[in-house]
């Protein structure tokens, strides 16, 4: 597995760059930075417009969960958003190692890992049988010849 911290600032085409690259994404807000909350689905529009198929493997993660006294978004926004956009949902702290906060983190990327062989194994399947399929059209073709 290769990750990619993106730098947050990077321009339009970078960002395409990467989105091309990736087989999944791990959209992460500040839970305590409302702003980082909105720009997720703005950054989700874009993920679609460029990616082909749509429907890529996706974990939203809200970040900072240790800080809750400075809590602006709640978890029940957050659950909202991923229900929106179809995808799984955790709240984490990339600073805390405490049961329920640092797990996040581990979780969240097993979860991203599980969504993308999950949808290669139906990509893998729906391939295996139209090659099926295609090897039937092809001996219908030669016994019809055959038989004509
Ligand atoms: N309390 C707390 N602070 C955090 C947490 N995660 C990151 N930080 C702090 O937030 C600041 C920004 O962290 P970065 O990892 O640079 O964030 P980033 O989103 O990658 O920033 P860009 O490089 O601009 O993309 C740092 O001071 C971190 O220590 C967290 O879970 N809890």
């Amino acid at each position: 597995m290769e990750i990619l911290d993106t730098a947050g600032q990077e321009d339009v085409l970078q960002k395409e760059g990467h989105m091309r690259w990736a087989d999944g994404f791990i959209m992460v807000y500040d839970i305590t930075d409302r702003g980082s909350f909105k720009d997720v689905t703005p950054l989700k529009g874009f993920l679609d417009e460029v990616k082909r198929p749509k429907h890529i493997p996706l974990v939203l993660l809200g970040n900072k969960a240790d800080l809750e006294h400075a809590r602006q978004v709640s978890t029940e926004e957050g659950e909202r958003l991923a229900a929106e956009m179809a995808c799984a949902f955790y709240e984490c702290s990339a600073c805390s190692d405490l049961v329920g906060t640092g797990g996040g983190v581990a979780e969240a990327f097993h979860e991203l890992c599980r969504e993308v062989r999950r949808r290669r194994a139906v990509q893998g399947k729906t391939r295996r049988r139209s090659s099926t399929t295609h090897v039937k059209q092809a001996i219908n073709k030669m016994l019809t010849k055959i038989s004509s």
